[in-house]
């Protein structure tokens, strides 16, 4: 398999658990610098419509849905290869954009892989005994390399968030290298279900164990907790990346997933990255959107953009 991204992935470290049990979130101060972005430091115009092509470009299209067939998801990678109109692109003057990836379930990657072939563009696999991360340690490990061996080259993995609850942090260390280890080649998205881990200074030092522990990427939710992807969570685990990378000089990749469903909330989001960890982190290799309807949204603006008209939600579908 050709290296997915042109840096070299994180190896890891040992646990440092001084530097883990020095990390701290002050909640107050948190709020006080998100409630600045969205007024603040979004794009205007022109530069918008570009900004809404990037997020595009960011998104790991997902469906997580019990009744999911081959048909439905099909019809998603169909959309992952086109994912807005070409009159649009054309008037905007962009050409060849696709999705991030496509996130299924392990019993889709199958049917995913065929429709993407050629595309360039990777299936990501929900793995773990996904969304609660429950079942039987060895077989949520057997479940990486199912997926692997089906053809997913990114992996979403879910932290048991006991280890969090009860301070374990070596059980949380040692099971996310494991779960690297059994991923290869694939890479790494551990995702911290961010909800239910009780508090932002859980949230900052659950980031660096996973980070110390080799995961390529740290992903606020599985969209199925009560609450999901939020500004403030965001905010500390990019400072946590900010800081992973000054210490290690090893980039890790961010993706905040459920809940992000509309173009402005995604600009927010980018203007956050860019304030926090620079341009670089807005490139594919070190961000995604995990989002089921964020990209209908996209497209509608990009469609009033380009025609001055707002079009009804259901001229773009997702499938
Ligand atoms: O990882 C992706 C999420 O499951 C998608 O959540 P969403 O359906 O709220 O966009």
């Amino acid at each position: 398999m050709p290296p997915l991204f042109a840096f070299p992935r994180n190896p890891g470290m040992a646990l440092d658990l001084d530097w883990v049990m020095r990390a701290k979130a002050n909640a107050p101060a948190v709020d006080r610098r998100v409630a600045a972005l969205p007024g603040r430091r979004t794009v205007k115009k022109d530069w918008q419509a570009a900004w809404l092509c990037k997020a595009v470009s960011l998104i790991d299209l997902t469906t997580l849905a019990g009744d999911d067939t081959p048909g439905r998801v099909r019809r998603l990678c169909a959309k992952a290869r086109q994912p807005v109109r070409p009159d649009l692109l054309e008037a905007l003057g962009m050409t060849g954009l696709h999705v991030g990836a496509v996130c299924v379930y392990h019993g889709m990657v199958a049917p995913a892989v065929a429709a993407l072939a050629g595309s360039g563009i990777p299936v990501a696999a929900v793995s773990t005994g996904f969304p609660a991360g429950l079942s039987p340690f060895a077989l949520r490990l057997a479940e990486i390399g199912e997926s692997v061996a089906a053809g997913a080259q990114e992996i979403d993995i879910v932290i048991s968030r006991r280890h969090v609850l009860t301070g374990d942090w070596q059980a949380l260390y040692d099971e996310m290298a494991q779960m690297r280890a059994a991923g290869g080649a694939a890479h790494v998205k551990a995702i911290l279900a961010t909800g239910e881990l009780g508090s932002l200074t859980n949230v900052a030092r659950a980031s660096l164990v996973c980070m110390m522990a080799g995961a390529d990427f740290i992903k606020t939710s599985t969209g199925k907790e009560a609450v999901n992807a939020t500004l403030p969570v965001a905010l500390v685990m990019a400072r946590a990346i900010r800081d992973y990378h000054d210490r290690t000089g090893f980039r890790v990749g961010f993706k905040p997933a459920g809940g992000i469903s509309k173009a402005k909330d995604a600009l927010v989001y980018l203007a956050l990255m860019r304030e926090e960890l620079g341009r670089e982190w807005c490139q594919p290799d070190l961000f995604r959107f995990g989002a089921s309807s964020l990209l209908g949204d996209i497209e509608r603006q990009l469609d009033h953009h380009v025609t001055g008209r707002y079009s009804a939600a259901n001229r773009h579908p997702m499938g």
